[in-house]
């Protein structure tokens, strides 16, 4: 994965004097810019000090030596970690992240943006997130399983369905997740599916939730469209990164009626005008692993995808991939969000000045977290629904949060961002005010 680029916002609000050394960025990277922007949305709402301080700083961390026996025999001591950033609205919920540049401020910056999502899509959850300093390619499924057994072991006070929810991030996925579930079920003596959620269907996972990021990444392009009086058969898009979000998203958007005329992954890039085959081209990648050599389009060079004409450019694979640099060669007049931080600041500036939609990744790529909400409501009653259940209720929740997200952008004269922060802070901003402070 390449290295992320993290460039300052244009023009930062200052952090607040109080701000506590474990809320104060440590270098310019993810944190930084999660405190810019809330800065920047507290100083719109007009807060005080004393409540952008308590928004800024993480409720509740922890940092944990997790010691692996390796497969020959050695000792190896890895480090993880697990932040609540906000609890106010309710559990903690966030990914859990195996990746080598994990480190606390990273952590931070996830749980922060976690907190944002879940309120703007109005889950009864607070943010969090963890993560594990570690390569997970380079260590056998046994040796993965000891460390998710003995990270989820030292983080075991602070987690629980009624605590804090972990689901699969970068370099996780259901397997871990069972793992997870297991080892604390069997600390507590009984069965407890609802510690976790994105696990496998045979443990009490939900269905419609592998592929409900990338059908909220679609509900939203439909929406945005919808405001220029245009459906998906009107346009064509472009998708960058060709895994659990990108995958699904190219196939939901060419059954719309859109045409998907390029896709890419790390390894490459096809183009086709007038719309790749996409059932051809999935089933090329789950032979081959991946999209290039594909026989029904034509290679793409470098990150061209990214600037090729299309409608909409939904970048579905790696932080900081549309910059400065690449920003006014944009030709796309909508983007979404499928992953998490695709757009730097100073990106986000030029395309919002060039009148490009964005719709910003937490609003987009909630599709995911919404559905593991109603994974955990399932485990909780024990009662589970169907496929079309999830997809109707799916389809609605986002629906309504992008209708609240363009209403506050109307209102208040600001991008589809700004808004989506604006309302999420807002909303837990005012759960901190009717709670009131203890003692
Ligand atoms: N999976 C989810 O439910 C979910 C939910 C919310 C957000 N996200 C975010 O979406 C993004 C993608 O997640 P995912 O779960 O699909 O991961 P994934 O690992 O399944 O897929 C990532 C894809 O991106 C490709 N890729 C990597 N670097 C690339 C590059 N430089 N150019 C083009 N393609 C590249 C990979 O080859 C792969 O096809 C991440 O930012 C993630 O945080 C995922």
């Amino acid at each position: 994965m390449p290295e992320p680029s993290h460039e300052p916002t244009p023009e930062p609000v200052p952090l607040p004097d109080a701000l506590p050394e474990m809320a104060r960025p440590n270098h310019a990277g993810p944190l930084a810019t999660a405190q810019a922007q809330l800065a920047a949305a507290v100083e719109r709402l007009g807060y005080d000090e004393g409540l952008h301080t308590m928004l800024a700083t993480p409720r509740r961390e922890l940092h944990v030596a997790i010691p692996l026996r390796r497969d020959d025999g050695s000792t190896q001591v890895l480090h993880g970690f697990r932040v609540q950033h906000n609890i106010t609205r309710g559990p903690g919920k966030g990914g859990l992240r195996y990746h080598p540049s994990v480190d606390i401020d990273e952590v931070r910056a996830l749980a922060m943006w976690m907190t944002w999502k879940c309120a703007v899509v109005e889950l009864p959850y607070g943010g969090a997130k963890g993560g594990v300093a570690i390569e997970p390619r380079l260590y056998s499924p046994g040796e993965l399983e000891r460390v998710t057994r003995r990270y989820t072991s030292e983080i075991m006070p602070m987690i629980g369905p009624e605590r804090d929810i972990m689901a699969p991030d970068v370099g996780t996925d259901a397997q871990t997740m069972a793992w997870v579930m297991d080892t604390y079920s069997v600390n507590q003596g009984y069965t407890i599916p609802a510690v976790v959620t994105g696990k496998p269907l045979e443990v009490g996972g939900s269905l419609g939730r592998a592929t409900a990021t990338s059908r909220g990444v679609v509900h939203c392009a439909r929406a945005a469209l919808a405001e220029s009086g245009l459906d998906l058969p009107d346009v064509r898009v472009a998708v960058q990164g060709f895994g659990k979000v990108g995958s699904h998203a190219a196939r939901f958007f060419a059954e719309g009626g859109a045409r998907v005329e390029a896709v890419s992954d790390e390894f490459g890039a096809m183009h086709r005008s007038g719309g790749l085959d996409l059932p051809r081209l999935l089933d090329h990648v789950r032979r081959t692993g991946s999209v290039v050599d594909f026989d029904g389009g034509d290679p793409l060079p470098g990150d061209a995808l990214l600037t090729l004409d299309v409608d909409v450019l939904v970048p579905a694979a790696v932080e900081g991939v549309l910059t400065h640099e690449n920003a006014p060669e944009v030709k796309a007049r909508w983007v979404v969000e499928g992953a998490n931080g695709p757009t730097t600041p100073r990106a986000d500036a030029i395309l919002a000045d060039r009148g490009v939609v964005v719709v910003p990744d937490i609003l987009a790529n909630a599709g995911g977290v919404v559905v593991s909400y109603f994974e955990w409501v399932q485990a909780q009653q024990a009662y589970w629904w169907t496929e079309a259940e999830i997809e109707a209720k799916l389809a609605e929740r986002m629906a309504t949060a992008y209708a609240a997200v363009a209403e506050m952008a109307r209102r208040e004269q600001v991008t589809l961002r700004d808004a989506a922060l604006l309302l999420s802070v807002q909303r837990v901003a005012t759960a901190h005010r009717t709670r009131g402070l203890y003692p």
